[in-house]
């Protein structure tokens, strides 16, 4: 099967890869062109712009960074807009909202072409082992042709629906997720504080009710000031920002997830953007040290 792959970044450079390496052939594209030099050393091909990779490919693959970037992609001159028509797919895995994904469909349907939304649950090493939880929603019968793709990429895929319930699934997942790194990152402080052994709290923790990969994972990294990315803090906050405007319209009140938000965008004041969304521990121990 052969996959056009918009988008190496954490994930989409680990994503392609796995499909290189359970023999699919690839076509890649990146904003920063250079980005595609160790795909094309597994067997990638390149393309110079969206446009000729869509223009290759039947099926189409995208993850970027954020609505302005999905859109740009596809809408702007050279974008996937120019060669998509009846016979090609478009799967965008970004997480975007509702909006911007229901837009990106209806051009592409103008056209003639199929739109799925995808986006996905599940990390930077999720992403490199195949594990991910891919969360599609539009075109069924795309969906139905990715599947051996999915296949490669994930542990599950589901299909929820019409296009928008992929994006809303994935922004309640990513406003829990950031709730809970926020609460977690107090607690590490509060053990702290109190003359606690964080590092016991986390042998605790993992053999409790609330035991989950993430505590393991990042909680002995986090104890040790090691915020190298998996999944970047803007990320996390722009997702807090986009669940907080799904909530706005269906007038869900979610003081917590506000707070986690606020305590994201204090994160990305300090610059701490682009280290792991952990990082915003580093907003928890600022407000110990004022005290
Ligand atoms: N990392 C993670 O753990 C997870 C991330 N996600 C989501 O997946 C998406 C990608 O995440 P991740 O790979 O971590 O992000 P990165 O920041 O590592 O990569 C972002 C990608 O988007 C591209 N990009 C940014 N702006 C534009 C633009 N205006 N036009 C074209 N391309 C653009 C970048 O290109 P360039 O290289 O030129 O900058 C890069 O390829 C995000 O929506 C994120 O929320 C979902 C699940 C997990
Ligand atoms: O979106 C991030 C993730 O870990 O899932």
């Amino acid at each position: 099967m052969e996959v056009g792959f918009l988008g190496l970044g954490i994930m989409g450079k680990a994503m392609s890869m796995n499909l290189l390496k359970n023999g699919f052939k690839v076509t890649v594209w990146n904003r920063t062109l250079s980005k595609c030099d160790e795909l094309v050393a597994h067997g990638a091909s390149v393309g110079e712009t969206p446009a000729e990779v869509v223009k290759k490919c039947n099926i189409t693959i995208a993850i970027l960074s954020d609505p302005a970037a999905a859109l740009s992609v596809v809408f702007d001159k050279d974008g996937v807009l120019d060669q998509i028509g009846s016979g090609k797919g478009y799967i965008d895995m970004s997480t975007v909202d509702p909006e911007t994904s229901c837009k990106i469909s209806e051009a592409i349907a103008l056209k003639g072409g199929h739109f799925l939304e995808a986006p996905v649950s599940g990390s930077k090493q999720p992403a490199e082992t195949g594990q991910l939880v891919i969360l599609a929603a539009g075109d069924k019968a795309l969906y139905e042709e990715a599947v051996p793709a999915f296949d490669v990429l994930g542990k599950k895929p589901f299909f929820l629906g019409p296009v928008g319930n992929g994006a809303k699934m994935k922004l309640v997942i990513n406003m829990i997720m950031g709730s809970v790194m926020n609460a977690f990152s107090e607690g590490l402080i509060l053990a702290e504080r109190s003359r606690l052994n964080p590092h016991s709290l986390l042998e605790v923790l993992d053999l409790g009710g609330i035991a989950n990969p993430m505590f393991r994972g990042k909680g002995p990294e986090m104890l040790k000031d090691n915020y190298s990315p998996a999944f970047p803090l803007k990320h996390q906050q722009k997702d807090m920002r986009l669940a907080l405007a799904l909530g706005d319209q269906n007038a869900v009140s979610m003081p917590v997830a506000a707070a986690a938000n606020e305590a994201f965008k204090k994160a990305r004041s300090m610059g701490l953007g682009d280290l792991d969304f952990s990082a915003v521990f580093e907003t928890v121990k600022l407000l110990k040290h004022s005290s």
